[in-house]
Order: C-alpha cells, then structure tokens, then sequence
C-alpha cells in the first residue's frame, strides 16, 4: 500500500522564512494560520534554526532522566497552583504512562524549583534547557495568537496584550515506557484516547518515536510525523469558544506500538479570567453569539468530568447561549 501524504498544513514560520516574506511584501500567512485552524483545528509549525533542533534532542534525554527516577521523588511534584485544584502536579496512569505538569512553565523559578525537586544536588542542565525551551515556546505561541488574531481583523494592540498576559501555561511532560510492557512486543495498544484539550492553544513536541493521531472531519485518523524543525499545534476546547464555533477543537489520541519508549510535551495555554468571544467574531449574521462567557480555570473539572464526550457537546453544556 502507498503511503497516504498527511493533509495537516505544515507552516513555515522559522526566522529564515519570515524575513524573506517580509521582504517579498509578507505571504499572507496569518490568513494560513486561521485557514489551517478552521479547515483541521491543527497545524505543523517550522520554527527555530537547525542548532536549536539539536537542543530540542537533548530535551527528551532529560525527559527520560526525569521519568527513570524513583516515584517517590517523581511525586514530590505536587501542585503549586491552588486555582487549578483539579490538575495533579504527577499522576501515574498506568504501569507504562504518567506525566509531571508544571505550573506557570514559562516562569524560571518554575522550572528551577521543579529541578531541585528532583535533583536535590541540582541539575542545571535541566534549568537551562528547559528554561531556553519554554521561552521559545512562549515566543511561538504569542506569535500564532497574534497571527490568528490579525486574519480574524482583530488589531488592537491592547486587547491582544491583554489577552497575552493574561494567560498562563501548564507545560506537560509525559512518558510512555513500552518498554516496561515486555509481554506486548507486536500489539498496538492506546496511549490515550481520543480526547480534546480543556486549554485554548495547545503546542505539543515528541521525541522521535511515533504514536500521536489526530481525527480527520470524515473520521479516519490520521497519524501524525512531525517534519523537520516543526511543532505540532493543535486548537483546544475554549478557543471553540473564543472563535464563536468557527474553530472546532482537534481530536487526538496516542496509540502506541512497539518497545521504543515514547516522551512527549504539551504547553497548554490558558487564560487567568474569563474566556469571552471579541465583539469582532460576535456580530456576525453567520456566527451569533454561540457561548457565553466562562471562567477558565472553572471549567477544567467540569471538563475532567466530561472528558470523552464530544467537546462541542461539552462546551454547549457548560456555557451554551
Ligand atoms: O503524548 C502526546 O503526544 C499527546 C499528549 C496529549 O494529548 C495530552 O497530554 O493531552
Ligand atoms: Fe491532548
């Protein structure tokens, strides 16, 4: 059978690719990053140079550093956040899978506090790579909102500065040890099930192993291969909401296959308030006002409780007009 190419929008927007669009007038590529969100709710993004990719390997060694410890001290990490009850700081979720999240990921004492958790003689290699990796995380996803805000019309420095700090980030860092699961060698077994995020933007990165899908609108799943240099972006339950339906969250899920062991990381994205449609995206004959507005960190154990229902169906329940 020939391979089936993978429809998901790859965009370029490394540095490189940037300046020569500004030079050639600009390759309306906002328009991409909202046509990329409507038409999928995904989107690969090329971004950073070639020297930093080498870099993003020597985040996954330190993944697997992370999850070889005890659990003991892998659950040290408790939640730092009392808004965000809901989200444990370490959860293990099966003999194969767990995750540490980290709270307010993009601040440095986040970072270092978490490392001396679990290296209590330091790890300043830790610090420094995820501390120089967060912020270029940080930076992509200020790019893509302020992206997406110009292709919806919406200009307006203050309302876009005031989205952006408003925001917080949980950085999600998962391992999935198949090679704990000796009995399985050949089987495909599931990682996670297909799911949506309760975030508004979400940015995932894995290493080189396989095992994210994402559910095409004619339901087949596609597999996801990350191209070179690029980040995986996905749109989240309450960007649904702040688009006023026109973006329809991205269903995902993990199957995994195999003994290689999978490491993965999700920046999740959320606002500290009120999620609210922009009078831009509300007046619209085709786009009433769908949702009303909602407290985001309220809605997190709402859509724990409800995680594998359909998200439209959730979002409607929880603060449907
Ligand atoms: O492991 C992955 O690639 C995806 C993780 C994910 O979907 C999640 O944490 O919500
Ligand atoms: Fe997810």
């Amino acid at each position: 059978m020939g391979e089936i190419s993978c429809p998901i929008p790859v965009i370029d927007l490394s540095e490189e690719s940037m300046n020569e669009a500004a030079g050639n007038g600009g390759i309306p590529r906002c328009n991409q990053v909202r046509e990329a969100m409507e038409e999928f709710g995904c989107f690969f993004v090329v971004y950073g140079s070639d020297s930093e990719m080498m870099k993003r390997g020597r985040v996954f060694h330190l993944l697997k550093e992370l999850f070889d410890l005890p659990i003991e001290t892998k659950m040290k990490n408790v939640n730092s956040n009392p808004e965000i009850p809901s989200i444990n700081g370490y959860n293990r979720l099966s003999e194969i899978h767990e995750n540490a999240n980290l709270f307010n990921a993009t601040e440095p004492a986040t970072i270092q506090s978490f490392a001396h958790l679990m290296w209590p003689s330091g790890n300043p290699n830790f610090c420094e790579t995820f501390e120089t990796y967060t912020k270029r995380l940080l930076e992509l996803h200020n790019l893509i909102t302020r992206m997406l805000f110009e292709s919806y019309g919406i200009v307006d420095e203050e309302y876009y500065h005031s989205h952006i700090n408003s925001m917080t980030y949980i950085m999600s860092l998962t391992g999935y040890k198949t090679s704990n699961k000796v009995d399985q060698e050949k089987e495909k077994f599931v990682g996670l099930r297909p799911h949506t995020d309760s975030d508004l933007i979400s940015i995932l990165d894995q290493n080189g192993v396989q095992g994210l899908e994402v559910k095409a609108k004619d339901g087949t799943w596609i597999p996801i291969h990350f191209p070179p240099s690029s980040f995986f972006v996905i749109a989240s339950d309450a960007l649904l909401v702040w688009s006023n339906g026109r973006i329809s969250p991205c269903v995902h899920r993990v199957i995994l296959e195999g003994k290689e062991d999978r490491y993965s990381i999700g920046m999740f994205s959320f606002l500290k308030g009120t999620v609210q449609i922009p009078h831009k995206l509300a007046d619209h004959p085709h786009y009433p006002l769908k949702f009303k507005p909602f407290d985001h960190f309220a809605y997190i154990p709402f859509y724990k409780e409800n995680k594998y229902l359909p998200a439209e169906e959730r979002i409607k329940m929880f603060c449907g007009a």
